[in-house]
């Protein structure tokens, strides 16, 4: 990434400027995270990349966040999290239930498919939740338009979806129709992209870069010991000035805490459902059940009231697992300072 963006263009704006008051305008520096490890981060600010040591302890970021740095001698601490516009987050990988953050301050997410196979109206359902739920604006890409013989059918599922969805339709290898992402690709706006493996993501990501990614993703740092490293660096400028916010895993997306999304993504349904008849239809043989009209009059398709039950069902699992497992740290943290007390009182006898 060039060094000397200033902060417009990398993603600046009122929203955090309003968070920062004046005494810290200051003596703090503001940047904004754009690689993430277990103990540091890499902070880009307008006067270059600052490696920042990040404790435990301290608030869990992640990368696209901006921060408020101090200057402690040769080095900058991480000082102050700034509030996020939007923050995309998932039920931690394997069996064991933690909330992961997977990027911050991102407003437009891709949701890119391609027009044949990979067409999945259910996994559209999916993304939208959790765009909704993070609060980015959702654009839908269909590539490989090149390669299917009615992508009007495709259009037209997805306007039945949701008719304000907006919906791209390209081939991914021609640069000239790659321009239709444009309007979302202008300095400042911060973008990234989902989608199953093989859709054509890196496609369109290289045909939106000045430089192929590959060759612009290794940041240099010292390490302790003064030895050159090279770490991924998770935000691109693509042309244009749009950064391109880039990580790994966000491929097997679930859904954590999400029932605002859900209900957001199905809006039809959830508007249904609160002229049924009783406060707490389950939209099954319930008399007056407006949902089940819908259905009966072919309003509503089976397939997307079952995605719905199933997503809901799928999200108060996870919340429900996410909240007894905050529970659980609080219980341990309280534990903890019990024996820290007990600790200092004995020393103090
Ligand atoms: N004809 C045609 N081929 C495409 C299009 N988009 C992608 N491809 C091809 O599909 C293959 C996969 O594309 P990628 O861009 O690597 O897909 P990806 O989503 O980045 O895949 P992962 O890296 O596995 O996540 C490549 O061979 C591309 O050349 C398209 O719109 N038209
Ligand atoms: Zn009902």
């Amino acid at each position: 990434m060039n060094t000397h963006l200033n902060l417009s263009q990398l993603g600046w704006r009122t929203f955090f400027q309003q968070q920062v008051t004046l005494d810290e305008l200051e003596t703090t520096l503001i940047a904004r995270v754009i690689a993430y490890h277990r103990d540091h981060f890499i902070a880009q600010a307008e006067n270059g990349c600052h490696k920042v040591q990040h404790h435990s302890t301290q608030s869990p970021l992640t990368v696209g966040d901006w921060l408020l740095l101090k200057q402690h001698e040769q080095h900058w601490l991480y000082y102050r999290l700034l509030e996020r516009l939007t923050v995309l987050s998932r039920k931690g990988a394997g069996s064991k239930l933690t909330e992961q953050l997977i990027a911050a301050n991102i407003d437009t997410l891709f949701i890119v498919s391609s027009h044949n196979k990979d067409f999945n109206l259910s996994r559209f359902e999916r993304y939208l939740a959790l765009a909704h739920q993070s609060g980015c604006t959702p654009v839908v890409v269909l590539t490989k338009r090149d390669q299917c013989e009615e992508p009007e059918q495709h259009l037209a599922q997805l306007a039945e979806l949701d008719r304000h969805l907006i919906v791209l339709s390209v081939n991914a290898l021609d640069n000239l129709s790659i321009e239709q992402l444009r309007p979302w690709c202008s300095s400042g706006q911060t973008v990234a992209f989902v989608g199953s493996s093989g859709v054509g993501k890196s496609s369109l990501v290289n045909g939106l870069s000045e430089l192929p990614v590959a060759t612009t993703a290794g940041i240099r740092e010292d390490d302790s010991k003064g030895r050159h490293t090279t770490t991924h660096r998770a935000l691109h400028v693509l042309e244009g000035g749009a950064l391109l916010l880039d990580t790994p895993g966000v491929r097997e997306l679930q859904l954590a805490d999400c029932q605002h999304g859900v209900e957001l993504a199905f809006s039809e349904i959830s508007e249904l459902a609160e002229q049924c008849r009783f406060a707490d239809c389950y939209h099954q043989q319930e008399p007056g059940c407006k949902v089940q009209q819908a259905l009966q009059q072919g309003r509503l398709t089976q397939r997307r009231l079952d995605n719905y039950h199933k997503l809901l069902k799928e999200q108060q699992h996870n919340a429900r697992s996410l909240a007894q497992l905050r529970s659980h740290d609080r219980s341990l943290g309280r534990f903890y300072r019990n024996v820290q007390k007990d600790m200092r009182n004995l020393k103090g006898r």
